[in-house]
């Protein structure tokens, strides 16, 4: 069983999501770190893209500031390595493909080894177009996490069936981005998912309440939040509040889907 597939056992998990580097590194290296030690089981740390067609304003705005701090996918690294001098919490990379493959795969993922980095969600690298990288993550111990979403249709099962690490499954239609509401057909889909698979499904998108958090968490393994958390990234200038924002707020998600865990 895969390090990242372990995390979920037992447990609901909860997985922040951070852009690396925003608005500068030692914050995101104080963010990783404060994350971890307050309820956060998997940290999901995305390394900014020009073009992040997922993304929604709050996110993208993220990666305008970390390009204002000059970040490039070395500096996403050191902030790993001085992320690791702190923390063992497990991570894995939001990034697109172009990221990866201008880096070189393989020196990609070596580095990715180096670092403890456990897996890579790329929502532009479809399940159909994994031949390249797939054999060299897998010489390097990193899972590719599959996105699941509900435009996947007939191709859920085949995705689920090829998972490793755990599944994204994408709330919602459209772009990252908090929501006030999901569909019922959430629950359908990953019952159709837990026919195929024993890999965990967490569930992103939309989710920023402890009460979303909470009910979703009992259709599915864990929850991702990222637009929320990112949004106070962006909205704290002093640090020391922001760390005791961020500490709540992870406690606050944790205990809400560890009490229906
Ligand atoms: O921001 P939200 O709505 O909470 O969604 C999670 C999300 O931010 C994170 O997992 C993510 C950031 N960029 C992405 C691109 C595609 C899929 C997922 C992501």
């Amino acid at each position: 069983m895969s390090k990242l597939t372990e995390i979920f056992q037992n447990k609901k998990a909860f997985i922040p999501f951070l852009v690396a580097d925003d608005p500068n590194a030692q914050t995101t290296i104080d963010n990783v770190v404060t994350l971890a030690e307050n309820g956060a089981d998997i940290v999901e740390l995305g390394i900014p893209f020009s073009d992040p067609v997922a993304d929604g304003p709050v996110i993208q705005a993220a990666d305008l500031r970390a390009f204002d701090a000059g970040v490039n996918t070395d500096v996403v690294f050191e902030i790993v390595e001085n992320v690791r001098q702190k923390t063992d919490v497990p991570i894995v990379f939001l990034t697109y493909l172009n990221i990866v493959f201008k880096y070189g795969y393989e020196k990609f993922c070596q580095r990715c080894q180096d670092l403890n980095i456990s897996g890579l969600v790329i929502p532009d690298l479809p399940m159909e177009e994994q031949g390249e990288l797939r054999p060299i993550a897998d010489q390097y111990q990193i899972d590719l996490i599959p996105l699941i979403s509900p435009a996947s249709g007939d191709r859920i099962e085949e995705i689920a069936a090829s998972a490793s690490g755990f599944i994204y499954m994408v709330s919602s239609l459209g772009v990252t981005g908090v929501r006030n509401s999901f569909s019922e057909q959430l629950t359908k889909t990953i019952e159709r998912i837990k026919q195929v698979t024993q890999v965990p499904v967490a569930i992103g998108f939309g989710i920023h309440s402890p009460e979303q958090a909470a009910k979703l968490s009992e259709i599915s393994d864990g929850i991702i939040i990222g637009s929320a958390v990112v949004k106070m990234v962006d909205e704290t200038a002093d640090s020391t509040e922001l760390q005791s924002k961020l500490a709540n707020y992870a406690q606050e998600i944790k205990n809400a889907i560890t009490i229906t865990a």
